[in-house]
């Protein structure tokens, strides 16, 4: 962490102490009021996300010590009685192609125009969460919603602005676990998730309601959780923001990423908790993997596959996508299917015909299996994606109430459980290192998503890179080298890092390599995937070294 000087200050309320870079237009962000809401949100909720926190650490040393997540006895007749979430909003009724990126300024707009149904703005796994990121985002969403939004490129001398017909807005806060250290209430740092929830509910609830909901809005994804107590804490954060803004119980609504392995038997509950604001839920496949890694951690016989060879093909995650099917349909709302990682790729038309048709398959198999709608990483993508699922839709909004997939009813723990097959090499190892390596200083520099390989990568991506590595080094992995088995001890991976860091630098060139922060990202790489303890998150210790703290007006430094 490091601190500096600053001119204005911004007029915090008792309490709150706002430690970023001032600036006039995010001071219209950050007003008495709207750090007032968030600050309430934390005091109500504080010992809850606590307590979640602490669960987490408690079922982790369980299946430390042998244990395996599961179906859980007490909820039985969650998952076995009749009941359903509330009626779609018909805003939201068709969402068959949804775009995500994160919330930065030409971004947004071209989201928003880009034919999708549903834009998510990212402020977690495509974000790099530091203050100017975070706070540049709320301007940008509160001028969308606003429908003021408009971005001048100079260079290319063109002109952004919103299209008459746009996207539906979804906003993904980050996870419960990340705290925000610019903004402190009483003493403590805020809880990330309630600073990007909070500020743009209060700035936003109003016109989004009028401009995009019809009368419903605002509209979120919540990442990462794990357990349903997590999703009954923000149940109770919307149904405290609506009551605050004075509009009617179950006018927000929320899709849950089913994205961590022990989520996978709660789908059940975390659908019951939120039933009054829920929007259905969605296949987080890539922190799925990661999740399953580290929630496996102490188990040898869970080794993966390379990673490209963890895909949804592989029986445990067809499992985990046949029964989130089932379940949401049993409960009334979307399945949303996730992110196929293939891109457009430029000036090599036959490796673009392939990555599209990789995208195609993946998404015909999605709606195939009777998934409602899916995830878009680029805009080149929509068209492809939307005519697969015009097709398998045949003219409806969704397929719920349609496809039932009673065959999954029986998918049980082992199914989901099951080790995903393939080989494990030297090539994977180089290339999670390569890529890992570039994707933090990607982060540490201020971009969340990136291009690597013709592939889109972000915070998840990145930790499959960090854990299999962890893993593999923990339990000396045999690898595959050219049809030696060699077996992964910390020299042979010292010799793969300098390797691959050399190759990083004549890949980017020497000059951008010296610029940027590659050396520092290797250290912290290389440090996760040799610690005795795996790190919870790739970003947890990254977050330290973006967070810059500047001195305000009766703050003490
Ligand atoms: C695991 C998960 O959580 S998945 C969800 C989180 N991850 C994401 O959302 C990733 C979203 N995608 C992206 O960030 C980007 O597509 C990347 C980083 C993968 C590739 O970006 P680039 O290399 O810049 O793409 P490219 O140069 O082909 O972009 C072409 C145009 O499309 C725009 N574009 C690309 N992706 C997106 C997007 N997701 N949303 C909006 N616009 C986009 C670019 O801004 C650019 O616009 P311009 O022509 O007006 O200048
Ligand atoms: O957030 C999505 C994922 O795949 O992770
Ligand atoms: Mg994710």
């Amino acid at each position: 962490m490091t601190t500096s000087k600053l001119a204005g200050y911004y007029d915090a309320p008792e309490g709150v102490d706002v430690r970023g870079r001032y600036d006039e237009e995010f001071a219209k962000i950050l007003t008495r009021d709207a750090l007032e809401f968030v600050a309430r949100l934390q005091r109500q909720f504080r010992r809850q996300i606590r307590h979640a926190m602490e669960s987490r650490r408690e079922a982790q040393r369980r299946y430390d010590a042998g244990g395996l997540p599961g179906f859980d006895p007490a909820t039985r007749f969650i998952r076995e009685s009749d009941w359903v979430c509330a009626p779609v909003p018909p805003p939201i009724a068709n969402r068959m192609v949804e775009i995500t990126g994160p919330v930065e300024r030409k971004m947004v707009i071209n989201a928003l125009n880009s034919g999708a149904k549903v834009f998510m703005a990212d402020f977690e796994d495509a974000l790099s969460p530091n203050w100017e990121n975070l706070m540049k985002g709320q301007v940008n969403l509160r001028d969308a919603v606003n429908g003021t939004i408009s971005f001048e490129d100079r260079e290319r001398k063109r002109v952004y602005k919103l299209n008459e017909t746009t996207a539906k807005l979804f906003v993904r806060p980050r996870g419960w676990h990340l705290k925000e250290g610019h903004i402190l209430i009483d003493g403590e740092p805020a809880v990330g998730c309630l600073v990007d929830f909070g500020l743009f509910f209060f700035h936003n609830c109003a016109a989004y309601r009028a401009n995009q909901g019809q009368g419903f809005g605002p509209f979120f994804y919540l990442p990462k959780m794990e357990h349903s107590r997590e999703a009954r804490i923000w149940n109770n954060v919307f149904n405290r923001a609506e009551e605050s803004a004075s509009i009617p119980a179950g006018s927000i609504r929320a899709t849950v990423l089913i994205e961590t392995l022990p989520a996978a038997f709660q789908m059940n509950e975390i659908l019951y908790e939120l039933r009054s604001h829920s929007a259905g839920l969605n296949c987080g496949r890539w922190d799925y993997i990661f999740s399953y890694v580290k929630t496996l951690r102490a188990h040898p016989d869970r080794l993966l596959p390379d990673r490209v060879s963890v895909g949804m093909w592989q029986s445990m995650m067809r499992s985990y996508s046949h029964l989130l099917i089932f379940t949401c349909h049993r409960r009334g709302v979307h399945a949303l299917g996730g992110m196929a990682a293939q891109i457009p790729i430029r000036g090599d038309p036959a490796a673009h015909a392939k990555a599209i048709e990789a995208v195609r398959s993946d998404k015909l198999r999605e709606v195939r299996a009777g998934h409602d709608g899916t995830w878009a990483a680029h805009p080149g993508l929509i068209g492809e994606i939307g005519t697969v699922f015009e097709e398998g839709l045949a003219g409806r909004e969704n397929l719920i109430g349609v496809v039932r997939r009673e065959d999954a009813a029986g998918i049980c723990e082992e199914d989901l459980l099951e080790r995903p097959r393939g080989r494990r090499t030297i090539e994977g190892l180089r290339l999670n290192t390569r890529v890992g390596i570039q994707y933090m200083a990607a982060w540490l520099t201020g971009t969340g998503s990136v291009p690597l390989y013709n592939l889109m990568e972000d915070a998840a991506t990145a930790e499959i890179s960090r854990v299999q590595n962890w893993q593999w080094i923990r339990y000396k992995a045999l690898l595959d080298a050219e049809g030696v088995e060699l077996a992964l001890m910390p020299e042979l991976f010292a010799r793969v890092v300098e390797e691959e860091m050399g190759r990083i630098e004549r890949e980017v060139g020497m000059e951008k390599f010296r610029r940027g922060m590659f050396k520092e990202a290797c250290s912290i790489f290389v440090r996760q995937c040799m610690a005795a303890e795996l790190d919870d998150f790739l970003t947890l210790d990254a977050y330290n070294q973006i967070v810059i703290h500047h001195s305000s007006a009766g703050s003490s430094l």
